[in-house]
């Protein structure tokens, strides 16, 4: 079915995130197929409730599940910034990192701090995720992007954090997310939105 979805879309974008906390425990086998099945560079995620995703199984086994992907062939892992180093071991050539932390009830005050201490290696891809309640938020969300090295990816969550989806590359985010399905920002087609 994932697969499928991408198939439909693989012309719209670059590259794919399988969010494993969305899946039926039943369909974990098919984790360290998709990327080889995979037209695209495949991201692999298994979102904690409290990060704004689904898993519900013991803590135990969600890392078991990174470290079978680790190895499997997927271009990019979303690791948590409190995830103990060592929690999942990167095989070398291993899939690169983005280092991510999410705060679902604001902005947090010290953003640029916060985004230049994330990555735990120049591999590492930090990655912020929060919550404006309103431009000035949203506007310290796009400085702080600005005052660290590139690659880093910043996201705002909720109404007022759709600008920095939309102009994801005027503020430069190293990516943005859409969604194959319902539930999320639908897909455009390349330059459908005219913003430079
Ligand atoms: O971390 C993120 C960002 C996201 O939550 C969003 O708000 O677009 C979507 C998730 O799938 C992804 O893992």
């Amino acid at each position: 079915e994932n697969l499928a979805q991408v198939r439909r879309c693989h012309n719209l974008v670059d590259m794919v995130e399988l969010r494993v906390d969305l899946l039926h425990p039943s369909q974990w086998p098919g984790i360290a197929r998709f990327p080889l099945e995979c037209p695209l560079p495949a991201l692999c995620t298994v979102r904690r409730r409290p990060d704004g995703g689904s898993w519900r199984a013991p803590e135990t086994t969600r890392r078991r599940l990174l470290q079978e992907a680790a190895g499997a062939g997927y271009r990019y892992l979303d690791l948590e910034a409190d995830l103990p180093t060592g929690a999942v071991a990167l095989p070398r050539r291993g899939p690169r990192v983005i280092r991510s932390l999410h705060d679902l009830n604001g902005t947090p005050a010290n953003l640029e701090t916060l985004l230049r201490g994330l990555a735990r290696s120049a591999r590492e891809i930090p990655k912020l995720a929060v919550t404006p309640h309103g431009v000035g938020d949203l506007a310290r969300i796009v400085t702080a992007a600005r005052a660290v090295p590139a690659p880093r990816i910043v996201l705002g969550m909720g109404d007022y954090g759709l600008p920095s989806r939309l102009l994801a590359a005027r503020v430069g985010s190293w990516l943005t997310f859409t969604s194959a399905t319902s539930g999320g920002l639908r897909i455009a087609r390349r330059r459908d939105s005219s913003i430079h």
